[in-house]
C-alpha cells in the first residue's frame, strides 16, 4: 500500500492504537472502572458480566470520555446523569466516572511509560522525508500529556486532542469536526488527506468528512468491522504502508491544482539550486491556428526574466532552436530546439545531437513528396532543421485519419525517420532514441557542469504528449506541472500538479521566483 505524496498533502494519524500502544492502556483503565462500577449495580438476573474488549471497541473507543461512559452504561440498561466537568472521581456521573478512568489511565502511564509502535515511527519518518505534513489527532484529553512520554513530538506539525477540541467546541466523533479542523490547520482539503485510524467510530467520522483515503489499522483483529465502518483498506501493520511517488501516470482530472499548492511546490523544491525547464507552445504561449501567430504573453516573459535572476531557466521546444529563441527573446536563458536535439547555453554556445545530419536528406525528400500530396485546406507543413511537422488543426476530426494517411506512408518508407504525434500535429523526426526526457537529462548535465554544482533540483511544465518524457524524469525527485486545456480530456500524465492555462502557470512561476529571489540560485 502506498501513500503518494503528490496526491496526499497531509497524513492524519490517530494516537491510541495507531501511533502508540496506549489503546491497550486505555482499555485496561476502562475495564478497571467499569468492572468496579458494574459490581455496584445488579441486573434482574444478578451481577453484570465483565466489561469486554468488544464493548470497548463498540461503545467507547474513539469517543469522548463522557460519551463512552454513557454509551456503555446505556447498553447495559443503566442511565446516569451527565454531571459536571469538575465532578470528582468518586461521583457516579458520566463526568465523575470519566475522571476516575482518567486517573487510572495516568497511573498506568506513569508506572509503565508509553510504548510507541515501531511501524508508526517508520511511517512518520517516511512521511517527513517526503515532506508530507502530519497531524496527530485524538479524542483523548491526555494526548498531549501522553505524547510528552514519547520522543515523537517533533514528528507532528499539528497535535489536536480532546482538550483542544473541547476548547474549540468541536463535536465528538463520529462527527468529523476534529479531523476537519486538523486539515484546516494544515491548509489542506479533506480530499488531500490520508487518515490512519484504528477505531470504528473514527473511521466512520473520516468517511463522513470526505477524507481522501481512510486506512483502517487493525492491531486487534477487527478488520471486517473497520471495513464496514467505511475504511477504504485495512492494514495489520504500518510496515505495509510506503510513502512513494506513484508508479503510474495519473488522469489529469485527478491531479491537484498547482495554484492552490504554491507553497507546497516551493517546499518540495527546497533550497537546492533550481533548474526551471519549460515547454513553449501550449505551455508558456497559448496555442494558435498557426505556429507563426503564436506570441509569448508579456506576463510570461516578465516572470521568466524574474526567474532567471534567481534560478537557471530553460525553454525546451519542438520548434527550431532559432525560432523558439526569437519567440521568447531572453538572452539569459538556455534553449532546446527540435525537442532538445539542439541545445543552446545562455552565452550562445550550441550543442547538437551527434546523430544530427543523418536522415536530413530523407526529411527533404518526404517534405517534397508531401508538399505535392497534402492539398486539403487546413493542413500544412512546417519544416524544421531536424523534423517535419504536419499541422492539421484546420481539419475536421472525422477527416483527420484519411487526410493524414500519406504522412504515415511517407515516414514508413524510410528507416532514418519515424512519425510522432503532438497537439493536432504529426511530426516526422529522426529515428534515434531521443525525446524531451533525454533532452532534460542532457540539459541538466550541461547546467550542472556550467555551475560546477551537482545538486540541482528540477521543475518542469508542459502540455503535450512529448512533454510526458520530461515529466517522467522529474516525477521522482522534482516537481512537474501539466498545463491543461479543453483539448486534453482524460490525458494521463506524470505531472504532480495541473494548471489551467498560461495565467495560472505564470502565477505559480511568479510564486517560485518570489520565494527564491535573493536566495540560493
Ligand atoms: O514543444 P513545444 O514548444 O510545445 O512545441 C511543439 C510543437 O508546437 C508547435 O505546434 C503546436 O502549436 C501550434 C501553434 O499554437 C499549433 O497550431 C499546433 O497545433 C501545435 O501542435 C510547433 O509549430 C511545432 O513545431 C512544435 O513541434
Amino acid at each position: 500500500m502506498n501513500i503518494d505524496p503528490a496526491r496526499y498533502e497531509v497524513a492524519l494519524l490517530d494516537m491510541d492504537g495507531v501511533v502508540t500502544d496506549t489503546a491497550r492502556v486505555h482499555f485496561a483503565a476502562w475495564q478497571r472502572l467499569f468492572d468496579e462500577y458494574l459490581a455496584t449495580r445488579t441486573t434482574s438476573s444478578g451481577a453484570h458480566d465483565r466489561f469486554t474488549e468488544q464493548e470497548y471497541r463498540r461503545h467507547v473507543d474513539g469517543k469522548r470520555r463522557t460519551d463512552g461512559v454513557l454509551a456503555l452504561l446505556r447498553s447495559r440498561g443503566i442511565e446516569i446523569p451527565l454531571g459536571y466537568a469538575d465532578d470528582g472521581p468518586e461521583r457516579n456521573t458520566a463526568h465523575g466516572l470519566g475522571n476516575r478512568k482518567d486517573a487510572y489511565f495516568r497511573e498506568l502511564v506513569e508506572a509503565n511509560g508509553v510504548r510507541v509502535h515501531e511501524d508508526a515511527r517508520g511511517l512518520l519518518d517516511s512521511l517527513r522525508q517526503r515532506r508530507t505534513r502530519t497531524a496527530l489527532v485524538s479524542a483523548s484529553r491526555n494526548c498531549e500529556w501522553a505524547l510528552r512520554h514519547t520522543d515523537l513530538g517533533e514528528l507532528f506539525d499539528v497535535v489536536l486532542d480532546g482538550l483542544r477540541a473541547d476548547e474549540l467546541g468541536l463535536a465528538g466523533k463520529p462527527d468529523p469536526a476534529i479531523f476537519l479542523e486538523a486539515a484546516r490547520l494544515l491548509e489542506a482539503e479533506p480530499s488531500e488527506c490520508v487518515l490512519l485510524e484504528d477505531a470504528e467510530a473514527r473511521v466512520r467520522a473520516g468517511r463522513a468528512g470526505g477524507f481522501g483515503w481512510v486506512i483502517g489499522v487493525d492491531r486487534t483483529g477487527h478488520a471486517e468491522a473497520l471495513l464496514s465502518s467505511g475504511a477504504d483498506e485495512v492494514v495489520t501493520t504500518l510496515f505495509d504502508v510506503a510513502v512513494q511517488e506513484a508508479t503510474e501516470p495519473r488522469d489529469i482530472r485527478t491531479l491537484p491544482a498547482a495554484v492552490s499548492h504554491r507553497d507546497r511546490i516551493v517546499g518540495r523544491l527546497g533550497t537546492a539550486p533550481l533548474l526551471v525547464a519549460l515547454d513553449f507552445d501550449g505551455t508558456l504561449a497559448p496555442i494558435a491556428d498557426t505556429p507563426s501567430e503564436v506570441k509569448l504573453p508579456h506576463r510570461g516573459r516578465e516572470v521568466l526574466r524574474r526567474l532567471a535572476g534567481c534560478s537557471t531557466v530553460a525553454v525546451i521546444s519542438g520548434r527550431d532552436l532559432c525560432d523558439v529563441r526569437e519567440k521568447v527573446g531572453l538572452s539569459e536563458l538556455w534553449y532546446g530546439g527540435n525537442h532538445g536535439f539542439e541545445l543552446a547555453a545562455p552565452g550562445g554556445e550550441v550543442f547538437v545531437h551527434g546523430a544530427g545530419e543523418a536522415g536530413v536528406d530523407d526529411l527533404d525528400a518526404i517534405e517534397a513528396r508531401l508538399r505535392n500530396q497534402l492539398v486539403t485546406p487546413g493542413i500544412f507543413l512546417e519544416r524544421k532543421r531536424f523534423a517535419l511537422a504536419v499541422h492539421y488543426r484546420g481539419v475536421a476530426d472525422e477527416e483527420v485519419e484519411d487526410v493524414t494517411r500519406p504522412v504515415y506512408d511517407a515516414a514508413a518508407d524510410r528507416e532514418t525517420v519515424k512519425p510522432t504525434t503532438g497537439r493536432r500535429v504529426i511530426e516526422i523526426v529522426l529515428n534515434v532514441a531521443w525525446d524531451k526526457g533525454a533532452a532534460l537529462h542532457r540539459l541538466l548535465e550541461r547546467v550542472r557542469a556550467a555551475a560546477n554544482d551537482s545538486g540541482f533540483v528540477v521543475f518542469y511544465a508542459g502540455d503535450d504528449r512529448t512533454d510526458e518524457d520530461a515529466l517522467r524524469v522529474v516525477h521522482d525527485s522534482g516537481v512537474g506541472i501539466f498545463v491543461r486545456s479543453s483539448e486534453h480530456a482524460d490525458h494521463l500524465s506524470w505531472a504532480h500538479y495541473v494548471v489551467d492555462g498560461q495565467d495560472e502557470l505564470t502565477d505559480v512561476l511568479g510564486h517560485i521566483a518570489s520565494n527564491r529571489a535573493g536566495g540560493i540560485r
